[in-house]
């Protein structure tokens, strides 16, 4: 008995069940310790260390902080290994299984005995002592618990009592059998940690089984009791080791002595330590009577605590079940408990209704990490509630229509759709993410507004045809809308160009200066591409106008539906031909994406040209204080932020058609959940163009043109150069001479540094006496500018007939012009 209670006799026996190494002297430290003190103190301080070890290690390897998950531990020798134990006989081949040692709740208890010999309390699940005859080297611990709390189970925790402990390494667990079984019906991990014990032998694996989740609580519960077991011997521990300092410190040997002289000498830290030496054994006495009073005390309370905690437990096992399933407060009021419970069976009971309304098949509701993953209603809803309940009331007027409901039932649903749209549209429509998506929701909500009636409306439909129905019912919409916005830029722009008629700007390629153009030559150049994009807008709603719904989920229906009927309500051309095609494809989102995106890119452009003419550089452009903001620090300037952004937002929509071309790229015929990705890109492409097309509207309505800088910045660089080559071509000289000509023409005039029209007939002539005075009527922006003839070039007449084109086209009218009334000065008649 003695020899387990005092543990130092096990370290040195070697019959003894774990040897215990000595400790490990850090030998720089023991350096020190000799050059500044006597052996005594290297002795003592050994002595005093050992003796911690005996008194605060446990001679076995202590598992306490995996036993919250712990309540059978199996040792194996590792099979691979025939070292020989520490300090035991050589490894025999046939003695493979080092030991087999099982750890149950009840055998939990370290030595069993207080360091006075008192047996110690049994408490459950404290420390595991396995009866392995040997230290083993290596052991593998296998634990079916989460990761984490695994790697806790490092030098700390598994220790040997013996020596620093080397890294732990955690590597991937081999799954067996009994493991799944445990692991069954759990969110955990198995994880392996390898510990390294450095001693000798070797074992193959702990095996750790978890024990019963309602256990768990209680071993949790055991652990906290632990923790404050600990704070208190800790803070008695020092509170007694300053009393018994500050007596050594006053103790006749040091006040004897002359303290200047000892201060700072090793005779000193010697005395002091010889004294707390000798008191060490009065200390411990001391130390182990309060720590003894104190854990009686604390076993009270705890006893008096597990009791009212367990009845408490009893009394919610009574009432909920759940507290099997890992509840882990136990400290909460009975009551509260109560009430969020049946609040969370309500809401679970209703959430497993709602998949038996998905699929009988279902037994339970669908995890609340999936539901919120796989929802879309809630980036859906607004959007397609009102195409989701036109393509029921349609199909439900086909299906009385062919007496597959009755006119009765086909009443009800109809009026419960209108009822369900008013709801929606007065913001009192519970929208619920466990119904997943809108159609579903709605599909749902009817069912429990009219009952039994609304259970025949999925007849003969599938959420597959149902979503392609209301998406391309949608894209028509909003194709509609972006139409309208397009038009009205166009209005805006060409009312600017009539508003700038005359006027001529330098026109550029490469951004420098080529030939002079008419402003509203280059405002109806985007006008022309606006519809271009109008057209691409009006083909795809063409294209993507036919019926999918009938399709069902892929393969159609053997019921008697009439597809036409469904198509015509809904203003499609006709049903899709193919079933599996409707469902399938998604080309008409993305040529609608396609369409928008080149919409975008036109728009950045013109966004490009305005910024750039805003600046001080160009000066070309004056934006109304309306559409511009100012520099937050430079109080003088004057930003021209809305084109800036739409040429920034152009990122997003041709984003959005990048998403879908690739969300399309791998699917499989037919219907893929993968398309319910659909709608995010579609609804952000249509709302930022929208955006765009309303803010370069705004933009073009308030913007005026600096005439004054335009016409200072004609004269230079030589605008009129190409207008002079055609005068020599018209004169019968070979265009690349021509071109040749008006180059050293054009030298001369840097030479001279003059305009090509300030050169005199006889300087030209000595370049080539081709050059007669008519020369004069094609130099000079104005003048080269009429020259200009071909169709649709930048000549007046040209740009004029253009002009009238888009009026007519656009139907723009001219506004009376009233005195407050600037802009817009025409208007589109529609
Ligand atoms: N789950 C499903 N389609 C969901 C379509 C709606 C979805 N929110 C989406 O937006 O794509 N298809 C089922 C049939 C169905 O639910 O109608 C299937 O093909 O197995």
């Amino acid at each position: 008995m003695e020899e387990i209670r005092r543990g130092a006799t096990k370290t040195n026996s070697s019959s003894s069940l774990y040897p215990l190494p000595s400790p490990p002297i850090d030998p720089n430290r023991h350096a020190q310790m000799s050059s500044g003190m006597g052996t005594y103190r290297q002795h003592h301080h050994q002595r005093r260390r050992q003796n911690r070890n005996h008194i605060h290690k446990p001679e076995c390897m202590c598992f306490r902080h995996l036993t919250s998950k712990l309540c059978c531990i199996v040792l194996k020798k590792s099979s691979s290994s025939k070292k020989q134990l520490n300090g035991g006989p050589q490894q025999q081949d046939n003695q493979q299984e080092l030991s087999f040692i099982s750890y149950t709740a009840d055998e939990t208890n370290n030595s069993g005995f207080n360091r006075r010999g008192k047996e110690k309390k049994k408490s459950k699940f404290r420390c595991f002592k396995p009866a392995c005859p040997r230290l083993p080297k290596k052991i593998t611990c296998c634990c079916m618990a989460e990761p984490s709390r695994m790697s806790t189970v490092g030098p700390r925790h598994l220790t040997t009592g013996a020596r620093p402990l080397p890294t732990t390494t955690a590597r991937p667990p081999v799954r067996n059998a009994s493991m799944e079984t445990m692991l069954s019906g759990r969110n955990i991990e198995p994880a392996i940690v390898e510990q390294q014990t450095g001693s000798g032998a070797s074992v193959e694996s702990i095996h750790i089984e978890l024990v019963p989740d309602h256990q768990q609580e209680l071993m949790r519960e055991e652990e906290q009791k632990g923790t404050a077991r600990k704070s208190v011997r800790n803070s008695v521990r020092t509170s007694v080791r300053t009393s018994v300092r500050t007596s050594v410190r006053s103790s006749k040997e040091v006040a004897e002595t002359d303290e200047s002289d000892l201060r700072d000498s090793s005779d000193y830290v010697e005395i002091i330590d010889r004294q707390e030496s000798e008191h060490d054994e009065e200390d411990d006495v001391e130390l182990e009577i309060l720590l003894e009073e104190n854990e009686r005390e604390l076993e009270e309370s705890t006893q008096r605590e597990d009791e009212k905690k367990e009845a408490e437990r009893k009394d919610r096992k009574l009432w909920a079940g759940r507290y099997n399933e890992g509840f882990n407060d136990v400290v909460k009021i009975v009551e509260e408990e109560k009430k969020e419970t049946e609040k969370n069976n309500v809401k679970k009971e209703r959430k497993v209704a709602e998949r038996k309304f998905g699929g009988g098949r279902f037994d339970d509701a669908v995890n609340e990490v999936v539901e919120r993953f796989t929802e879309s209603v809630t980036k859906e809803a607004d959007e397609l509630y009102m195409h989701d309940i036109v393509g029921s009331r349609a199909h439900v007027k086909m299906l009385a229509a062919m007496g597959l409901i009755t006119v009765d039932d086909r009443d009800v649903i109809l009026n419960g759709l209108d009822e369900i749209k008013r709801l929606i549209e007065d913001g009192k429509f519970e929208w619920r993410k466990d119904r997943q998506d809108v159609h579903m929701n709605i599909e749902a909500a009817l069912i429990d507004m009219v009952g039994e009636p609304a259970k025949k409306l999925h007849t003969a439909r599938s959420r597959n045809d149902q979503v392609a129905t209301d998406l391309r019912l949608w894209c028509r919409d909003a194709i509609g809308k972006i139409l309208i916005h397009l038009r009205n830029l166009q209005v805006a722009l060409v009312s600017l160009a009539l508003d700038n008629k005359g006027l001529i700007i330098p026109g550029y390629t490469h951004l420098q200066r080529a030939q002079p153009v008419l402003l509203p030559h280059l405002l109806l150049s985007y006008v022309e591409e606006f519809e271009r994009d109008t057209g691409r807008l009006v083909n795809c709603k063409d294209r993507l106008n036919y019926c999918p719904l009938g399709a069902g989920a892929l393969a159609g229906t053997g019921l008697p539906i009439d597809r036409f009927a469904t198509s015509d309500e809904l203003k499609f051309t006709e049903p899709l031909r193919n079933s599996i095609d409707a469902v399938s494809d998604r080309d008409f989102i993305l040529e609608f994406l396609s369409t928008n995106a080149i919409t975008a890119i036109h728009l950045s452009r013109l966004g490009e040209e305005w910024v750039l003419w805003s600046s001080e550089e160009f000066g070309f452009l004056i934006a109304n204080d309306k559409v511009t903001t100012g520099g937050n620090i430079i109080p003088q300037k004057n930003n021209p932020d809305p084109m800036e952004l739409v040429r920034g937002k152009t990122a997003r929509v041709v984003g959005d058609l990048v998403t879908l071309l690739v969300l399309c790229k791998g699917l499989p015929h037919a219907y893929n959940r993968d398309l319910q990705e659909d709608k995010e890109p579609l609804f952000d492409s249509v709302k930022t163009v929208i955006g765009m097309l309303e803010v370069s509207t705004e933009f073009a309505r308030s913007i005026s043109f600096n005439r004054e800088k335009i016409n200072s910045s004609l004269p230079d660089g030589y605008l009129d150069a190409t207008t002079l080559v055609d005068y020599l071509v018209k004169k019968g000289i070979p265009f690349r001479t021509s071109h040749d000509i008006v180059g050293r023409t054009v030298a001369m005039g840097i030479t001279k540094k003059c305009k090509l029209a300030e050169l005199k007939l006889d300087d030209l002539r000595r370049i080539n006496t081709v050059f007669e005075e008519d020369v004069y009527e094609y130099l000079g922006v104005e003048n080269a500018i009429k020259k200009f003839m071909s169709h649709g070039s930048t000549g007046p007449e040209e740009v004029a007939k253009q002009l009238d084109f888009w009026v007519k086209k656009l139907e723009i009218k001219k506004l009376e012009k009233h005195e407050h009334q600037k802009s817009p000065r025409y208007a589109s008649t529609e």
